[in-house]
């Protein structure tokens, strides 16, 4: 992914890190507030129906009672009976006789008025009493009462009884019979909420209000209150966890920002490159300078981005070796080099492929049982493995010297690169079991040329002669370094002269057409050492 791509999404990341925490911390602490305010407004709802059914209980009780009494009714003995009834309830003002649908007397005497009829009940309670929710007195011309009508009698009760609770301000209150017709209300309740009150759900909000309802088989109930009344419970719960909120999104920031550093950093892309495994091998021609036939290749890692940009390996194997990754490329390179060359290894035992060893596969050998497991059940022989290590690798001379001498008993051909650049020192070129040594482009671009440095590689010929070594020339761009060359009796040479490093299938056809035109080299380029 792109720096800019990745700059711009771990932004929008951090932001929403930092504004999520912070709006999850405000929704809970209003969720939390609401939810205190509604379980309030429910106790209040739940009390109102227990008034309620006080009430009505109340009032049945004394229905039945009168209900059977046995005495001439109207009679001043009837009357006084009722009257006995009134004044030992709480919730009754007044008790009435009805015979024929007319009013005949009270708990108070005879009504003033002789035709008082019993208006049709709006609800039947499950006791069989029925509900009158407003009816005038004939008595006191005060409020309308609540009448609750059994055969002859109904009695009366004050319906600010079902009501009559100390609420904090704001606070609404309403009690209607199940059908849903008003009984009661107090601080007069929103209508649109009281008008389909048999309707609401158990907790809910309207534009203004907040309410919870409560109902049982007689009665339902609603109280409400102002939703802006949760602002300062909010508060409350607001300095509870918007510190919370703030540190989670303090963390998400942090980590957004810790990630997306660990990304764009050269280490943190490569070690992902690592575990993606975006990494490619180009094979660079290996010839047999007197005779021009390619005789192998050098495998050389390429690291193919996810945006397809390919990335120099003299850019990143130092920070490999560094970092203790270079291992895992090496294994990355040979396990693709066997699967991409395989065939053409099995058919032809003179091509033979050399794989860049870092200093520390060749100081630990892990790299030898690899390789071992890497051409199990391939066809592909170990002779047609070379190593190849830069002089950094054989400075720990015992390690590399137990290494080399393991890998060409298992039948590899070790080379020693970029020769001369490094800590070259001519005794461990002695001490160690090589077979061939490989000089620096660096020298090779000096053939020909009157700098300083120029002097120096007949030099390296000649020290390679003497021991023995095979002699490959690295980086020849032009034919007059190639006569040079071979006059001199270097074997072998690679160089954009011959050919740049090739993909796969690109290198396997360059390999056929010089076997098809020149011939096959030589089956094994191996020294003997005693
Ligand atoms: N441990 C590992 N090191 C590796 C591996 N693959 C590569 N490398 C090392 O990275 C260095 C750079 O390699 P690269 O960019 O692939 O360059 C190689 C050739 O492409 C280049 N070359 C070859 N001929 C010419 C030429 O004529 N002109 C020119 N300008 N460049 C040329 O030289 C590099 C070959 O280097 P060497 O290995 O020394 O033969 C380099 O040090 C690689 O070793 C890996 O898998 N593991």
């Amino acid at each position: 992914m792109e720096r800019s791509r990745i700059v711009v999404i771990a932004s929008i990341l951090a932001a929403l890190g930092a504004i999520l925490p912070m709006l999850a911390a405000y929704y809970l602490s209003w969720s939390i507030a609401v939810r205190g305010e509604q379980a309030r407004l429910a106790r209040l709802a739940d009390y109102a129906i227990m008034r309620a059914d006080a009430a009505l209980g109340e009032a049945s009780r004394a229905l039945k009672t009168a209900d059977r009494f046995d005495m001439p009714p109207c009679m001043a003995t009837h009357i006084a009976a009722l009257r006995s009834l009134v004044v030992n309830t709480t919730a009754i003002e007044d008790i009435g006789y009805f015979e024929n649908g007319l009013l005949r007397c009270t708990s108070w005497g005879y009504p003033p008025r002789r035709l008082t009829r019993s208006p049709p009940a709006d609800f039947f309670a499950s006791n069989g009493v029925e509900v009158i929710p407003r009816m005038y007195p004939t008595i006191s011309t005060g409020a309308p009462m609540t009448a609750f009508r059994y055969r002859s009698y109904t009695v009366l009760t004050n319906p600010v009884r079902f009501v009559d609770v100390i609420a904090e301000p704001g606070t609404r209150l309403a009690v209607a019979t199940k059908n849903g017709v008003l009984v009661s209300t107090l601080n007069d309740p929103d209508p649109s909420l009281t008008e389909r009150l048999a309707d609401l759900p158990k907790t809910g909000s309207n534009a203004d209000d907040l309410f919870a309802t409560s109902r049982d088989a007689n009665w339902i109930a609603v109280a409400t209150a102002p939703s802006i009344a949760i602002l300062s419970d909010m508060d409350r719960e607001r300095l509870l966890l918007l510190p919370g909120g703030a540190l989670v999104a303090a963390l998400m920031v942090g980590l957004v920002v810790w990630l997306s550093r660990r990304r764009l950093s050269p280490l943190g892309e490569l070690s992902i490159a690592v575990q993606r495994r975006e990494f490619i091998v180009h094979y660079q021609p290996l010839i047999e300078l007197k005779t021009g036939i390619c005789v192998g290749a050098e495998a050389l890692v390429r690291w193919r981005r996810p945006d397809g940009q390919m990335v120099r390996p003299d850019l990143f194997i130092p920070l490999a070796e560094e970092n203790g990754l270079i291992e895992e490329i090496t294994d990355q390179v040979l396990y693709a080099t066997v699967a991409e060359l395989k065939s053409v290894l099995v058919a032809d035992r003179s091509l033979h492929i050399a794989i860049n060893l870092a200093a520390d596969d060749l100081k630990s050998g892990r790299i030898l049982p690899v390789i071992e497991t890497a051409l199990r059940n391939t066809g592909v022989l170990t002779e047609q493995i070379w190593l190849e290590a830069t002089e950094r690798g054989f400075m720990d001379v015992k390690s590399a010297r137990a290494t080399i001498e393991e890998a060409r008993r298992r039948g590899h051909s070790v080379a020693i690169d970029d020769f001369g650049t490094g800590y070259s020192s001519l005794q461990y070129l002695q001490e160690l079991p090589l077979d061939a040594l490989k000089i620096d482009k660096s020298f090779i671009d000096t053939v020909g040329t009157d700098s300083a440095t120029s002097s120096i590689t007949p030099h390296i010929i000649d020290i390679a002669k003497s021991l023995d070594l095979y002699i490959v020339a690295e980086g020849i761009e032009r034919q007059e370094q190639a006569d040079y060359l071979i006059e001199r009796g270097v074997q072998y040479g690679q160089g954009w002269l011959f050919s740049k490093a090739l993909p796969a299938a690109e290198f396997i056809a360059f390999y056929n057409d010089s076997k098809r035109r020149l011939g096959a080299g030589p089956a094994v380029i191996r020294r003997e050492i005693a």
